[in-house]
C-alpha cells in the first residue's frame, strides 16, 4: 500500500478538460508504491500523470525506476526528476499507466493517436498490470470511431498499405478508408522510425480477429489495438471527481495473470 498522497500536488487554472484528465492521472498514481518499475504512458493525458510522479518523487521521496514509451515522456519525466531507464535495465514492469484513445466495455482499447502504441504496446505487455488513464469521451460501446493506427516500415509503404486495404475487406468493419499520417507536408515518423497508415472502420465488430490479421501483413510492426492487455480504467471528471472500473475486482475473482497473458489467449482463440 502506498504512503505516498498524490492528491498533495494541486494544480489551479486547469479547463474542465485539462482537469478531467489530471483526476484520472491522480487518481492512478495511488496505485504507485515505493521501489516500482513503471511504464510511463504518452499522451496528454499520461503528461499529468508525469506531473504527479514528479512531485511525489521530488517531495515524498517516492522511489521508482520508469520505463517512458516515447521521447516525449522521456524527456519529460528526465525534467521532473524521475529516474528512467530502459525495459533493458529492468526486464520486467510492475505496472504501465498510459492514456487510451478509445475503451469498450470490455476494457479493449484503441491506441496510437498521440503515434506511440508500439512502444506503449511492448511497454503494457511487460507489465504485470496496466492502468488506463482517460477522461469519459474515450468510453465507447464499440470501438472504430478512432481511427486505428497501424505502424508500418517505410520500405515498400505502398504495398504494405494496399495489403491492408485488401484484408479489411474480409472483416467485419463499418467503412474502409485508411491515410498516411501525415507531419504538415511529410508523412509522419515514429520514434522507431516507422510510418503510420489511419485506418477509419467507424465500428470494429471484432478486435481480436482484426489486431490478428493485420499483424500478419508483411510490412505491419503493430497495430493500436490493445486486446486483453488492460484490466482497469481509471476515469476523470470535469468537476475533479474519478471513479475506477476494475475487470478483476468486478468480477471478484483474483488475478493471476499478466498483462502478456493477451498473447496466449489470441492463440488460444
Ligand atoms: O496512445 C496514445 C499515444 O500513442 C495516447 O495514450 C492516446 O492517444 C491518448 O492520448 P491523450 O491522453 O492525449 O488523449
Amino acid at each position: 500500500m502506498t504512503t505516498f498522497n498524490p492528491a498533495e500536488f494541486a494544480p489551479t487554472g486547469l479547463t474542465p478538460v485539462e482537469m478531467a484528465k489530471f483526476a484520472s492521472a491522480r487518481r492512478a498514481s495511488y496505485f504507485v508504491e515505493q521501489g516500482m518499475r513503471l511504464g510511463l504512458g504518452t499522451g496528454s493525458t499520461a503528461f499529468w500523470l508525469v506531473r504527479v510522479l514528479g512531485h511525489m518523487v521530488r517531495e515524498q521521496g517516492l522511489q521508482i525506476r520508469a520505463v517512458p514509451t516515447s521521447e516525449r515522456t522521456a524527456e519529460q519525466a528526465r525534467a521532473e526528476g524521475i529516474d528512467v531507464v530502459t525495459l533493458q535495465d529492468v526486464g520486467w514492469l510492475d505496472l504501465t499507466i498510459d492514456g487510451a484513445d478509445e475503451f469498450d466495455p470490455a476494457l479493449n482499447l484503441i491506441k496510437g493517436g498521440g503515434g506511440a502504441h508500439l512502444r506503449e504496446k511492448i511497454v503494457a505487455t511487460a507489465s504485470d498490470r496496466m492502468i488506463v488513464i482517460s477522461d469519459a469521451s474515450k468510453q465507447v460501446d464499440t470501438l472504430g470511431a478512432f481511427p486505428l493506427p497501424v505502424e508500418i516500415v517505410p520500405f515498400g509503404w505502398q504495398a504494405t498499405r494496399h495489403l491492408i486495404e485488401e484484408s479489411l475487406l474480409g472483416v467485419d468493419v463499418g467503412a474502409r478508408k485508411s491515410t498516411l499520417r501525415m507531419n504538415g507536408t511529410q508523412p509522419y515518423t515514429t520514434d522507431e522510425g516507422n510510418l503510420i497508415i489511419d485506418l477509419h472502420l467507424s465500428r470494429i465488430a471484432n478486435a481480436r480477429q482484426l489486431s490478428l490479421m493485420l499483424n500478419q501483413i508483411a510490412g505491419v510492426v503493430e497495430n493500436g489495438l490493445f486486446v486483453d492487455i488492460c484490466d482497469t480504467v481509471v476515469i476523470g471528471h470535469p468537476d475533479g471527481s474519478d471513479e475506477v472500473i476494475d475487470l478483476v475486482a468486478d468480477s471478484g475473482l483474483t488475478d493471476d495473470s499478466d498483462a502478456s497473458d493477451n498473447i496466449f489467449k489470441d492463440i488460444a482463440d
